[in-house]
Formats: structure tokens, sequence, C-alpha cells
């Protein structure tokens, strides 16, 4: 790789992104840009009444991160440092595409492509895949009370849109480097083999 890399960890709901991204940006000595969570004022409302909520929702996403990678490519990418993301900007299109609906889709989905489609993307993707039993269960680990309302009809259409949705990056954008994990067999945080194996392969592709 010619240039310092920017790295996303991408991943359903609860897939292990944060904890992926804090573990190498640690081991690897790189600085994190972790996605703004607690601080949303819609996700509670949005999860009680989704039809309601979502486009406020997606808006507040889409801004904050716009925001973030704008920060990102200041700070770190135009200076040439490499960056991981606990995020692909991208999730605001796969999480819109499924939640908007009619003419509120069609804008959102202009909104996006204005704001985002001219700065950097991610060289590297890492993609944790889960099955919804593991996906459910690390969600009531995390124990969010708004993220008790999480169907698991939603979690399962989430699932296909993100493998929908990495399998049409891998066409649209072919020098982005994809590495799945199986999230449901490797176990970065209990096994240590695992994380070092993940480490290991990611320092391969950075240099
Ligand atoms: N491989 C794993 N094994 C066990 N627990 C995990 C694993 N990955 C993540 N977790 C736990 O699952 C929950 C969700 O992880 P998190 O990193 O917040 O996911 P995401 O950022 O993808 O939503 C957290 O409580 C985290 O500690
Ligand atoms: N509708 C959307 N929901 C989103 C989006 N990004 C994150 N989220 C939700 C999912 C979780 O409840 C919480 C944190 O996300 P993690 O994937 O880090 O667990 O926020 C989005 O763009 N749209």
């Amino acid at each position: 790789m010619k240039h310092a890399p920017f790295i996303a960890v991408e991943g359903p709901i609860g897939a292990g992104k944060t904890t992926l991204a804090t573990m190498l940006a640690s081991e690897l000595e790189l600085p994190v840009i972790r996605e703004i969570v607690e601080e949303n004022p819609y996700l509670d409302k949005f999860y009680q009444n989704m039809d309601d909520w979502s486009f406020q929702l997606e808006m507040f996403f889409l801004c904050n991160r716009y925001k973030q990678l704008e920060d990102t490519v200041n700070q770190y990418i135009d200076r040439g440092k490499p960056v991981i993301s606990d995020y692909h900007i991208y999730k605001n299109l796969i999480f819109g595409e499924r939640t908007l609906k009619g003419t509120k889709r069609d804008k959102y989905r202009e909104i996006y492509h204005v704001l985002t489609d001219d700065l950097p993307k991610p060289d590297i993707i890492l993609y944790i895949r889960a099955n919804l039993d593991t996906l459910m269960a690390r969600i009531a680990k995390r124990g969010r009370p708004f993220e008790e309302e999480i169907s698991p009809a939603y979690m399962q259409q989430l699932i296909e849109d993100y493998d929908d949705a990495m399998a049409s990056l891998a066409v649209r954008e072919p020098s982005t480097v994809i590495v799945t994990i199986d999230g449901n067999q490797v176990d970065f945080v209990e096994n240590k083999e695992d994380f070092a194996a993940i480490a290991e392969h990611l320092k391969e592709l950075m240099t």
C-alpha cells in the first residue's frame, strides 16, 4: 500500500466494531475514530417508532459522520497518517435504504451522495459477519436500554443488507480491500491468537 491507509471496521449492530477498532488502534498505535452513539437524541424515539423518527435519525447520523469524516481528512488523511474508524460512512446508505420510504428515501440518498461522493473512503474494510443469535446476544450483553426494542426481524434484514452492501462495494470499488471476519467463529475478545491473526493480517496490508 503506497500511502497511509484509512481503515474502517464494519458489520451489523453488535458485531464488535467498536471493540475490534479500539483493540487494533491500541495494538498498532493508530488514532481511532468512534461513532457518536450516546449523545444521539433520536435513537430512543426511533426504536419506539421507526416510521415517525427514521428521517431525523438518519440525517443526524449523516451530519455527524460527515463532520467526523471532514475532521479525519484534515487531521490524518491529508497529512499522510494512518487512522482506523469503527464505521464506514457507507453505513448511512445501508441503514437509510432500509428505514426510509418514498420521497424521504430519495431525498436522503441524494443528500448522502452530495455530501460524501468527493470525500476519501476507507482503503481497507474489516467486515465482521455474525449470525442473528450472536448479534442479539451481544446487543443484550451491551445492555443499552433503548436497544431492547430491536427486533430480530430488523436485525435479520440488516445482516442481509450488510452482505449485499459489501458485495456491491467490492464490485464498484475494486481497489478497496475487504477482509471478512467470521464473528461467530473468530473470537478476538476471548482468544488472543484470533486477535493476533487479525492484527498481523492488517499490518501486512498496511505495508
Ligand atoms: N468477539 C466477541 N466475543 C464476546 N463479546 C464480544 C465480542 N465482540 C464484541 N463483544 C461484546 O459485544 C458487545 C457489542 O460489541 P461492540 O463492539 O459495541 O459492537 P458494535 O460496535 O459492532 O455495535 C459489547 O458488549 C462487546 O464487549
Ligand atoms: N437507523 C440507523 N441506526 C444506526 C445507524 N448507525 C448506528 N445505528 C444504531 C444501531 C445501534 O443501535 C446504535 C449504535 O450502532 P453500532 O453499530 O455501533 O452498534 O446506533 C444508522 O446510520 N442508522
